[in-house]
């Protein structure tokens, strides 16, 4: 028998007796009732029966109360090996019970291959756009909605000319009306080919899956049919299982990029919610994120720098034959914030920016040169004003937005 380790943070008032609160978890989620169980149901009902792994007291917060890491093992043959499943029956009601935060997950090895996983992931990726040995770029349309096709494909040539490996919609762009999908999509595919010829790279779009659940996947389809290179889902709002079933689907191969709107919803409190490393992290990684964007450390929707490296392992470490996810520390970045990030996760990871790409006082593509030269001097070990000497793009860039790793 295989079972799922739950691990949630709970808070209570003092003298809360946590072993009967993690035992009650365990029979309330499974079984519902152990003790009133008539003794021939107990044979049959057993195997589904979950149980208290680990209780860990932590004491008492500032403000007077306890908390308790509680661990509990919930048969995997409860639910059926899908994300609607796992969460509803291991934080569905329970979410709602008061002060309680789920904040790990442990899947058995027979149950997580049940997952898809990432279909490219990163080496995945760095093959397909042939870069190798230094963070990937992305950069983001910056403002989208109300633009036509025609712009849009401009838009996208300016980025790509600026050296990007990728380029996103912006999680926000659901009216196609003046873009429609597959044009768009051709539009940005023949815009990647002209800046090809300039620049010997082809950039990558990750256009936004958008649209009712019941034709998502058909769109998806089309999609790639209509020559995507890369797909976005907003996946809190579309679901995890959308997720994954994009990623099962042969026909879609296309890395697919996971944004993580909404999660802000259930991240942040200490006592309720769901741990970002969770959301953002094992859960996209298992459903098949190739790429898992989510706040960054130091930009304008800044995550506490400790919650950005426990993603980004979750996206990464090794696991059974899982591909690794590329993370994407995102939100406010520009070129002066760079090292920092090359600091945290090295090479293997995206830099995305909206913002610091077209609020560039040279234009989109000075920005994205801007960038490929932090990315340069990071990976060579030169200090950002070093390479400023010789990249006015860069120079420009840290004159405006600053940079701190030298201050
Ligand atoms: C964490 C998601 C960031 C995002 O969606 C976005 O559009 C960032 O834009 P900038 O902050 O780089 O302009
Ligand atoms: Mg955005």
């Amino acid at each position: 028998a295989e079972f799922v380790h739950v691990t949630y943070l709970a808070h209570g008032k003092p003298g809360t007796d946590w072993l009967k609160k993690a035992n009650g978890i365990a029979v309330g989620l499974t079984v519902g009732s152990w003790t009133d169980l008539p003794a021939a149901r107990k044979g049959a009902m057993q195997k589904h029966l979950g149980h208290v792994a680990d209780v860990k007291e932590l004491g008492t917060t500032a403000n007077g109360l306890e908390k308790a890491l509680l661990t509990i093992a919930y048969p995997t043959i409860n639910f059926t090996p899908d994300i609607p499943a796992l969460l509803t029956s291991v934080f569905g009601k329970l979410s709602m019970d008061g002060m309680i935060r789920l904040v790990d997950i442990e899947l058995p090895p027979q149950f997580a291959s049940r997952f898809p996983g990432p279909k490219f992931g990163i080496e995945g990726l760095r093959e397909t756009l042939n870069a190798y040995d230094r963070p990937l770029l992305m950069s983001i349309f910056k403002s989208v909605i109300g633009y036509d096709t025609e712009t849009l494909a401009e838009h996208f040539y300016q980025q790509a000319l600026g050296g990007v490996d990728l380029v996103k919609d912006d999680e926000i762009f659901f009216d196609e009306t003046y873009a429609p999908f597959e044009k768009r999509i051709a539009a940005c595919r023949a815009a990647a080919e002209r800046a090809q010829q300039e620049t010997g790279k082809f950039t990558l779009y990750a256009a936004n899956l958008t649209g009712p659940v019941t034709e998502i996947f058909e769109k998806a389809r089309r999609a790639v049919d209509a020559g995507a290179s890369a797909l976005l889902l907003n996946v809190l709002t579309f679901g995890y299982d959308v997720l994954q079933r994009l990623a099962e689907d042969p026909r879609i191969n296309v890395p697919i990029m996971a944004h993580p709107a909404l999660a802000g919803a259930l991240y942040p409190s200490e006592q309720y919610g769901v741990a970002a490393n969770v959301l953002l992290g094992q859960l996209m990684r298992i459903a098949g994120a190739d790429i898992g964007l989510y706040p960054s450390a130091y930009g304008s929707v800044a995550l506490e720098r400790g919650e950005t490296l426990k993603i980004a392992q979750a996206l990464t470490e090794p696991r059974g034959d899982l591909k690794r996810a590329i993370p994407v520390p995102s939100a406010g970045i520009h070129p002066g914030l760079v090292p920092y990030l090359y600091r945290d996760l090295g090479n293997d990871q995206i830099i995305n920016a909206g913002g610091g790409v077209h609020g560039h006082p040279g234009g989109s593509a000075a920005g994205g040169r801007a960038f490929v030269a932090a990315i340069d001097a990071v990976v060579g070990g030169k200090t950002l004003s070093e390479a400023a000497e010789t990249s006015q793009e860069l120079k420009t860039a840290l004159e405006l937005w600053g940079n701190p790793s030298e201050k």
